[in-house]
């Protein structure tokens, strides 16, 4: 499966995406955030960083980039697209996620190991969890407090469109601690926290080994691969 990777001005962690896509298998394709070519990829990731240097809002300026016209008609045809905090805020500011993304309630840039628990399994990039396990991911953010109108918290709430919930503390300040959501459809899916940064032992979180593995972002990968398989 090839999982295009798009990089733009500012972005940081597009590399290490497309490490995570290898070492769950997949063949990462480098897609430039410029061009209007999505190279035939089979699923989508916007990762993480700074893009336009987080000016507007993070990601307003990269939702309107040329790619991203292709990402949208990609996402709506159902294609799985991954948005790994600034790529949260991209799918958000280009409305393929309901809800905002606004300063972190501390006002502060927040960078810790976060606990959280998969609240759906049954998104392109979640299917390879059980439901409500139990995960540590690290978490980097200046504006990921989760934001959304009553009508719509309820809707995300109501249809299950949760993905991943913050356990212990809510570090940046968002509604009913969502830290990742995802569309009706379950394609495409947002997270402020990095997967992609817990994919190896010894490189993770620094967990008991008994306790955990420091490679519960794997999953994410490998559950977009398996929806391939099935499909
Ligand atoms: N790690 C990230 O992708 C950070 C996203 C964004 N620049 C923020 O600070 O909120």
């Amino acid at each position: 499966m090839r999982i295009g990777v798009i990089t733009f001005p500012g972005s940081l962690d597009d590399r290490d995406a497309q490490r995570a896509i290898r070492l769950a298998g997949g063949e990462p394709v480098a897609l430039w955030h410029g061009e209007h070519d999505l190279k035939g990829v089979d699923a989508i990731v916007l990762p993480g960083g700074f893009s336009y240097g987080d000016y507007l809002r993070c990601g307003a300026i990269a939702a309107r980039s040329p790619i991203m016209a292709e990402v949208i008609d990609a996402a709506n045809g159902g294609m799985p697209v991954l948005g790994i905090c600034n790529g949260f805020q991209i799918l958000v500011e280009a409305h393929l996620l309901p809800g905002g993304l606004v300063r972190n309630a501390l006002g502060t840039f927040v960078c810790r190991d976060q606990n959280m628990r998969v609240e759906n399994t049954s998104t392109a990039f979640t299917n390879q969890y059980e439901a409500g396990q139990e995960i540590t991911i690290p978490l980097k953010n200046g504006e990921g407090g989760f934001l959304a109108d009553t009508e719509t918290l309820n809707r995300i709430e109501g249809e299950g469109l949760v993905v991943f919930r913050y356990l212990d503390v809510d570090p940046n300040g968002s509604l009913n601690g969502i830290a990742g959501i995802t569309n009706e459809r379950g394609n495409v899916v947002g997270l402020m926290p990095h997967p992609e940064h817990a994919v190896e032992p010894g490189f993770g979180p620094d967990m008991p080994e008994a306790m955990r593995s420091g490679t519960d972002g794997l999953a994410m990968f490998t559950s977009v691969l398996q929806g391939a398989l099935a499909r």
